[in-house]
């Protein structure tokens, strides 16, 4: 098919190109996103509000096998849900998780913070003997009471964020942690799906990621698909 335009110049260009049919409206393709991961994911195991989550974690990786590494608390959807509700902060990990994080969908415009950014964030982490993602957990301190935490990218602020709470840190309402990747992302997973005293919703295994992690926040930020 040959398609004619107007360069700046005013003269026509004519334009080969394939017409390809596909769906173009976002309402839309969200709809049947949503439908097909409901038709081929066995979400049986999961109560209706994690399910919801569960759905978009799944729709942020395209994976619908996700279902099997998911492991949720049963409270954890009313506990951030409820935090998110009376203001409490989102704490992310990484700027990607934070990037993520769709403001609209948040029910008291809550702040979303990563501190990676801080200055003398390198030294401090050099003084820790500790990766930058980790020692910025230092500035989440003041507000980690009640807040709702989102790790979606690095395994050693899972960790952190387990030892400082055994340490007496303040507890936070609830937590998505889902790390990604080849070195403790398996374990500092495992460890927080053992947790009896948290709210949490993680994922079991390599798999996890700042795109789902934000998926999840989202979800339990506002349940609409
Ligand atoms: C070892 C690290 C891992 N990073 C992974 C995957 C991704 N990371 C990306 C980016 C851009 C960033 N990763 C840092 C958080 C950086 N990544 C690390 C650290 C060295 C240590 C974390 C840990 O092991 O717990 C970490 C730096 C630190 O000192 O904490 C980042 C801050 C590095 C930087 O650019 O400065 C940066 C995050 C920026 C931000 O959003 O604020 C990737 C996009 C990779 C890339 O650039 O190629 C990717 C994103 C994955 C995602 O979904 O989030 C792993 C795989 C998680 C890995 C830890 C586990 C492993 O197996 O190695």
């Amino acid at each position: 098919m040959q398609r004619s335009v107007a360069d700046a110049a005013g003269h026509v260009v004519r334009l080969a190109c394939i017409m390809t049919e596909y769906l173009r409206d976002g309402a839309a393709i969200y709809r049947e996103s949503f439908a097909t991961i409901r038709a081929e994911s066995d979400l049986a195991g999961f109560a209706d509000d994690v399910a919801t989550v569960v759905v978009r974690m799944i729709h942020a990786c395209g994976q619908t096998d996700l279902t099997t590494d998911v492991v949720a608390t049963p409270g954890v959807v009313d506990a951030a849900r409820g935090a998110l509700r009376a203001g409490a902060p989102i704490l992310c990990d990484a700027n990607m998780v934070a990037s993520g994080v769709t403001r609209r969908r948040l029910p008291a415009d809550n702040e979303v913070l990563c501190f990676l950014g801080e200055p003398g964030l390198p030294e401090l982490a050099a003084r820790m003997e500790t990766t930058r993602t980790a020692a910025a957990l230092q500035f989440w301190l003041p507000r980690l009471e009640g807040a709702v935490v989102a790790i979606g990218n690095a395994p050693t602020a899972l960790f952190a964020l387990l030892d400082l709470i055994d340490d007496g840190a303040p507890r936070p309402a609830a937590i998505v942690g889902a790390p990604v990747g080849f070195i403790g992302a398996a374990e500092s997973c495992e460890l927080l799906s053992t947790r009896e005293d948290l709210e949490f919703i993680t994922v079991r295994g390599r798999r996890g990621g700042s795109a789902i992690t934000a998926a999840a926040l989202n979800a339990l930020a506002d349940p609409a698909e």
